[in-house]
């Protein structure tokens, strides 16, 4: 049988098909800057052959619907398809980014779980609308599969009251739910269990940091989360590509009291025109390199800061855990960008952290360890794999 899983971002949307119970990907793509002038979709397919095929396709995608599309007919393409109907897909996975407190597992989608989804836009606008609109464009495209949503927020559902509480009246989280949700779950446990399994320790704590648009970290103990960096929305904690992260609080007020912000005018600068954007004019790290390796003052300042951020969260959830067994970075720039690694992890050489900065710079696929011989915390690269991950909980779900 066939599982599709949809990772609908903001602007962007990932798929792959897997054949079950192999967790064999027949095909996987990428479709980016939706709804802007130069969409762009890369489709990898396995052909009979057992060779991946690519294609790439540079032309406007008007919306996530015209992108599912696409992405339904390569599946079904005479030449590069793997399917030649969308009834050979049984299930569809889809991620859900904000579950609020309702949704600790994988959830088959019906119309409560998709009102809930909605009810929780404004906790997570760049996000949840993306979800919901994919659910809704597969469950016309795969009429008789049964969908499924992951939740991002369900990893973090092991979080103690000290960790997810904020110091406000209590009955604001009674009454309101105002607490930490915590987000990037689904990666985040995928690549602590692929830890743990690569230490042969399930008992392991490990500092889990995904660096993708969205940035995150995790503090794990035996494959649970006990903190977070993001909160009550996926906005706090880390530098991201658009986001801010930590700012104060005070911020805001002088942003609307004394320099004439409306609230939604906040809400549209810290969620999309900060971060590295703000920063150096640029989201994509790449962009951020480049412009840093042209000798750029503002490009050092950012990664400085990105970098710090991270090292400040590494020495409070280490304090948290008492120590870790392996510290892991995911992610686009968590697995590709050296620099960044070395920044975050400099200077760290009294808790037992310690970058062999060959290793570091080496390009190679997989799991790779970058800790210097001695060191005590091994520090690993492990390719994230959300689709996977959603895949498995949803078979777990349906029972196959
Ligand atoms: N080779 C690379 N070097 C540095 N950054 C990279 C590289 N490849 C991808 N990235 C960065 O990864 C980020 C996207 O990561 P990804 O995990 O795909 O994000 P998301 O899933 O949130 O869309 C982008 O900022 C991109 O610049
Ligand atoms: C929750 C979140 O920030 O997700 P992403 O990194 O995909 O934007
Ligand atoms: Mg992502």
């Amino acid at each position: 049988m066939h599982i599709f899983v949809i990772n609908s971002g903001s602007s962007s949307l990932k798929y792959q098909l897997f054949q079950w119970p192999h967790e064999q990907p027949l095909c996987r793509g990428l479709i980016e800057r939706i709804g802007q002038a130069e969409g762009q979709l890369t489709h990898s397919a396995l052909g009979p052959d057992g060779q991946e095929r690519t294609l790439t396709r540079t032309e406007p995608i008007a919306d996530h619907r015209a992108g599912l599309q696409q992405a339904l007919d390569l599946l079904m393409d005479p030449e590069i398809g793997v399917i030649q109907s969308p009834n050979e897909v049984a299930v569809v996975g889809h991620r859900a980014v904000h579950g609020g407190e309702e949704f600790r597992e994988p959830t088959l989608v019906t119309a409560a779980v998709k009102a809930k989804i909605r009810e929780l836009f404004a906790l997570a606008p760049l996000h949840n609308p993306a979800n919901l609109l994919g659910m809704e464009v597969a469950e016309q495209l795969f009429p008789q599969a049964r969908q499924v949503a992951v939740f991002d927020t369900a990893f973090h559902s092991t979080l103690p009251p000290r960790a997810y509480r904020f110091a406000l009246p209590e009955r604001l989280y009674t009454e309101h739910g105002l607490r930490a949700y915590g987000f990037h779950g689904t990666s985040h446990k995928f690549v602590c269990d692929e830890a743990r399994r690569h230490l042969g320790r399930p008992e392991a704590r490990v500092i889990t940091v995904h660096l993708g648009n969205g940035c995150s970290m995790a503090a794990t103990e035996a494959g649970r989360s006990v903190d977070t960096s993001m909160g009550f929305g996926p906005m706090n904690g880390l530098v991201m590509g658009t986001r801010a992260g930590d700012t104060d609080q005070a911020v805001i007020f002088h942003l609307v009291e004394q320099l004439g912000y409306s609230l939604a005018q906040v809400k549209e600068l810290l969620n999309k025109e900060s971060g590295m954007l703000g920063l150096t004019g640029h989201t994509d790290m790449r962009d951020v390199t480049r412009q840093l390796e042209a000798g750029d003052a503002r490009a050092r300042l950012a990664y400085d800061l990105y970098a710090y951020r991270i090292k400040k969260y590494l020495g409070a959830f280490l304090a948290a855990l008492n120590g870790a067994e392996a510290i892991v970075f995911t992610g686009g720039v968590g697995e590709n960008d050296a620099r960044v690694r070395r920044l975050a992890c400099e200077n760290l050489d009294f808790l037992g952290i310690r970058l062999d900065e060959e290793q570091n710079q080496r390009r190679a696929p997989g799991l790779r360890d970058l800790s210097a011989p001695g060191a005590r915390v091994p520090v690993l690269v492990i390719p994230t794999n959300e689709e996977l991950e959603i895949a498995r909980q949803c078979a777990g779900l349906v029972g196959c």
